[in-house]
């Protein structure tokens, strides 16, 4: 029998026909083919033969190199996904470099970024050639970060900015403003984007998004979604298709998504030991006297699920109005959840900003006299205010428990300690700039900068 190579569980592969310098690979005994991450697959013929025009970010955790490739289109397959969900891949046919050694592989194309590893060495690349040692890495060759550096010079945009789409609805709001002016500082293109006027085309190989006109938008690095609530489905579709094309969406669709149900966030909050003020909800109006004693009963809170600027917040004074006004929200079928009153709140509130797990602002509200919501569309005023070491952790840990890289999370000092009372995917900035004097646009930049590991 030939003697076989030993291979670890990881390895670096080179593709000098399609132009990749290095990319590691995970090797997966578990996979019959082999296949490589790609977006913009597009197919065209050549001579009687089709192939394949696609781009690979070989990169793990960045997205701003991307290399374009071509090759001959061999199969097209039925691939099972670890979902279990069968969706056809392409395949192509080209030689891999692993060390000393190059040989032709079959590579089916996965047009999903969801693979830690952009590239899965499959049983057919490894079978009569190497014999794997799952404990080791890199035993065929090993590259520094200096070489890979090195090798992908020419790809990092070390001028040019990052292409940036503001996905929102009001280029005039402030916060839109300073976010077009910050990432314009910040030598980048930002273009804005009205969600209502995008649309999409869904298919397995050319998924695309257009604009008013026809336009075909591509290639944005990232994108800033500044989703409006009464367009939060229609928003998320298309920041999940962005994301597909390949895009970094500063917050994705899920996340937002989750966030605007201010009951399946909740529960996500108690899931993860995050304190929030004792909350009640019920569908049938027969419970209504007990769901009011099991948040303390009166004076309590009613909160309508999707609401924002406290316009859908109500303070039951009496046990008797708390359960006229539950009746009737239930009586029109409008979903609601019942809420202890933070009495010593005394109408105040704590907003604060995170970016990428970090605390960059913190501001407290102050209600209006005679109102108890602190929200600056209800008259409330702004002020800096130094937080606790423990407000700054929850607040960290709300917006990480969500998944937001942006979020605004809304705290409430309780005799308890401090309570969160909602996060916020999209939250605005004027509020928090003029009150701290923070560019908090800039922040949001320069994490957009930090995440695509872009380089000034
Ligand atoms: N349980 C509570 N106890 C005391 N005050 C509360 C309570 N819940 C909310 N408030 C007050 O009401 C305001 C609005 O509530 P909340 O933030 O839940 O609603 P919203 O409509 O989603 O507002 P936003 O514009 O921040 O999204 C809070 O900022 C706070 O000042
Ligand atoms: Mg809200
Ligand atoms: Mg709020």
């Amino acid at each position: 029998m030939k003697e076989l190579e030993l291979i670890g569980s990881e390895e670096w592969c080179v593709f000098k026909d399609l132009g990749i310098p290095a990319i590691k690979a995970r090797i997966d005994s578990g996979a019959k083919t082999s296949s490589i991450q790609a977006t913009n697959i597009k197919i065209h013929s050549k001579e009687a033969q089709e192939w394949v025009k696609f781009d690979v970010n070989p990169l793990q955790e960045n997205r701003s190199i991307a290399i374009p490739c071509e090759a001959k289109l061999v199969d097209r397959r039925m691939v099972k996904s670890s979902s279990g969900i069968s969706e056809e891949r392409l395949v192509v046919k080209t030689p891999v470099t692993l060390g000393d050694s190059v040989f032709e592989i079959e590579l089916t194309l996965a047009n999903r970024d969801t693979m830690e590893f952009r590239m899965l060495l499959g049983r057919e690349a490894i079978n009569e050639r190497y014999l794997v040692n799952p404990a080791e890495t890199y035993k065929i060759q090993d590259f520094s970060e200096e070489q890979i550096n090195k090798k992908y010079a020419p790809y990092f945009k070390e001028k040019t900015g990052l292409k940036i789409a503001l996905l929102a609805s009001n280029p005039e709001l402030y916060s839109n403003k300073r976010l077009m002016e910050a990432a314009v500082a910040r030598g980048h293109e930002i273009v804005f984007l009205n969600v209502e006027l995008a649309y999409m085309k869904l298919d397995a190989h050319s998924p695309e998004i257009r604009y008013r006109g026809g336009n075909i938008l591509k290639e944005f690095d990232a994108i800033i979604p500044r989703i409006k609530p009464s367009v939060t489905f229609y928003g998320c579709a298309l920041i999940r298709q962005f994301d597909n094309l390949g895009a970094y969406c500063q917050n994705s669709a899920e996340a937002i998504t989750q966030s605007r149900d201010k009951l399946f966030a909740s529960q996500l909050f108690s899931k993860n030991d995050i304190h929030i003020p004792i909350t009640g909800f019920a569908k049938s109006p027969m419970d209504t006297k007990d769901l009011i004693k099991m948040v303390n009963g009166a004076p309590l809170i009613i909160k309508l699920l999707e609401s924002t600027q406290g316009k859908g917040v109500v303070l039951a004074e009496t046990n008797k109005a708390a359960e006229s006004v539950i009746n009737a929200f239930k009586s029109v079928q409008t979903n609601i959840l019942v809420q202890e009153f933070i009495k010593e709140a005394n109408g105040q509130d704590i907003r604060c900003f995170v970016v990428n797990g970090k605390v960059v602002a913190s501001m407290q509200r102050q209600a209006a006299k005679g109102e108890f919501r602190a929200n600056i569309h209800q008259g409330g005023t702004a002020s800096i205010i130094r937080i606790t070491p423990e407000e700054k952790k929850l607040a960290i840990k709300a917006a990480k428990v969500l998944n937001l890289a942006v979020a605004g999370v809304d705290i409430i000092r309780s005799n308890k300690g401090p309570l969160l009372l909602e996060v916020n995917s999209s939250p605005g900035l004027e509020g928090i700039e003029n009150a701290t004097g923070k560019d908090i646009a800039n922040s949001m930049i320069m994490a957009i900068e930090r995440k695509l590991k872009f380089r000034m």
